[in-house]
C-alpha cells in the first residue's frame, strides 16, 4: 500500500511523509496537505465533477468513525476503491486522537463560524485551519460539495444512528439528500433552524456544500467498536466516491425532528435533572423539570412529543448543555 494511505498511523505518531504527493497504480494522486490532512485526486478522465469532505477525529475519542475513514484511505491506496469524486480526509483533532479525549482545552467543534478567533491555543489554530483547508478544496467553481463529518456520541441513544442538518436563511433542507442518508441507514435527521458553530455549519453556511453531522453509536476506543456497525454508511460512501450510487428518492423509516430549544449552561450552578446514562432520544413529559440555573432559570418542558439529545452538564458555561427536539414533518424540504 501506498505510505500516504496510512494517514491515520502518521497522525498518530505525529510524522511528516517523506513524500507529499504519491499516485496510485489507476493514476488516482493522494496530496498530503497537513497533518491529518490528505486531498485525493481521480485522474482528470474519470473525475465526475463532485468534492466530497469527509472529516472524523474532531472529538478525539470518537474512533468508530476514524477507524472508517482509515479503511476507506486503504482501500484508496490500495487501488480497490476506484475514486471518481476529488475527496478531502481530515483528523480533525491529532492531539486529541493520541490521547483518546474529546478535546484538551476546547471543544474544536464550537470553534468554526469565527469563534476561533476569539480564543487561543492548539484548538483555536487547528479550527482555523481546518476551516482554510476546507475552504479551499471547495473552492473550484461548478462542482457539486458535500461534507460528512462523522462522530460518535457520549452516551446510548434511543436513536442508534442519526445526522444534524444545518441550516441557513433561505436555503432549503433537501430531500435528496435527506433520502441518501436514509440509504446510508441513518434513521433520523435532525433539521436544525439557526446559525451554529460546528464544522458543519460552517461549510453549509459559508461554502456552500450540503453538510451533516453523523452520530454512528456509542464512543469506544480504538479496536472496540465492534458494537458499532457502520456498514451501511460505508457501502454508500464507496459508492459515492465510486459514481456508483444507485438513485433514491425515498424517505420510508426516516424519522425527522426539528430542534425546539437548546439547552444552554450559563453558569457553575447549572444542574440537569437527567439520570447519568440518560439515552439521547428519551422522551420528557410536559411540565418536567429538565435544568435550573442562576438568576432562577428554569428549563421546564413545554413541547408536545419532547426528546432530548446531547445533555451533558459538564460542558463549560455559554455552551450547549442538550438540545430539546420534537418530531417534524418534510413539508418544508425542497
Ligand atoms: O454525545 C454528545 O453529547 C456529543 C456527540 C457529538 O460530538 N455531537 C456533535 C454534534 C454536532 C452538531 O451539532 O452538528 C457535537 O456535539 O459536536
Ligand atoms: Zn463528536
Amino acid at each position: 500500500m501506498l505510505a500516504l494511505g496510512k494517514l491515520l498511523e502518521l497522525t498518530l505518531a505525529g510524522r511528516e511523509p517523506a513524500q507529499k504527493i504519491q499516485l496510485t497504480v489507476d493514476g488516482v494522486q493522494m496530496r498530503w496537505l497537513s497533518e491529518g490532512a490528505l486531498e485525493v485526486r481521480p485522474p482528470e478522465a474519470k473525475d465526475n465533477g463532485s468534492d466530497l469532505l469527509l472529516s472524523s477525529g474532531i472529538h478525539g475519542n470518537e474512533t468508530a468513525p476514524i477507524e472508517l475513514l482509515d479503511r476507506l484511505l486503504h482501500g484508496i491506496a490500495r487501488g480497490e476503491i476506484k475514486p471518481r469524486s476529488r475527496i478531502l480526509f481530515l483528523f480533525g483533532n491529532p492531539e486529541a486522537m493520541r490521547r483518546g479525549e474529546r478535546y484538551l482545552e476546547l471543544d474544536v467543534n464550537r470553534l468554526f463560524n469565527g469563534r476561533h478567533e476569539k480564543n487561543i491555543g492548539p484548538e483555536a489554530m487547528r479550527a482555523a485551519e481546518l476551516e482554510q483547508l476546507a475552504r479551499s478544496f471547495f473552492s473550484l467553481p461548478g462542482r457539486s460539495r458535500l461534507h460528512y463529518d462523522l462522530h460518535t456520541a457520549i452516551r446510548g441513544s434511543k436513536i442508534e444512528q442519526f445526522a444534524l442538518y444545518p441550516w441557513k436563511e433561505g436555503r432549503q433542507h433537501s430531500r435528496h439528500q435527506l433520502a441518501r442518508l436514509n440509504a446510508a441507514g441513518m434513521q433520523a435527521v435532525l433539521l436544525q433552524n439557526k446559525t451554529s458553530i460546528t464544522f458543519t455549519a460552517f461549510t453549509y453556511e459559508q461554502l456552500d456544500a450540503e453538510a451533516f453531522t453523523l452520530e454512528l453509536g456509542k464512543a469506544r476506543p480504538f479496536g472496540q467498536n465492534q458494537g458499532v456497525d457502520v456498514s451501511r454508511l460505508e457501502t454508500r460512501l464507496k459508492q459515492i466516491i465510486e459514481g456508483t450510487e444507485p438513485e433514491t428518492d425515498s424517505l420510508d423509516g426516516l424519522q425527522l425532528f426539528a430542534v425546539s430549544r437548546e439547552v444552554i449552561k450559563h453558569s457553575d450552578a447549572f444542574l440537569l435533572h437527567l439520570p447519568a446514562d440518560v439515552e439521547n432520544f428519551s422522551p420528557l413529559a410536559k411540565g418536567y423539570l429538565l435544568a435550573e440555573d442562576v438568576a432562577k432559570t428554569r428549563w421546564v418542558i413545554e413541547e408536545e412529543g419532547a426528546r432530548i439529545i446531547f445533555p451533558n452538564p459538564k460542558v463549560k458555561n455559554g455552551l450547549r448543555a442538550g438540545i430539546l427536539i420534537v418530531p417534524c414533518g418534510d413539508g418544508a424540504l425542497a
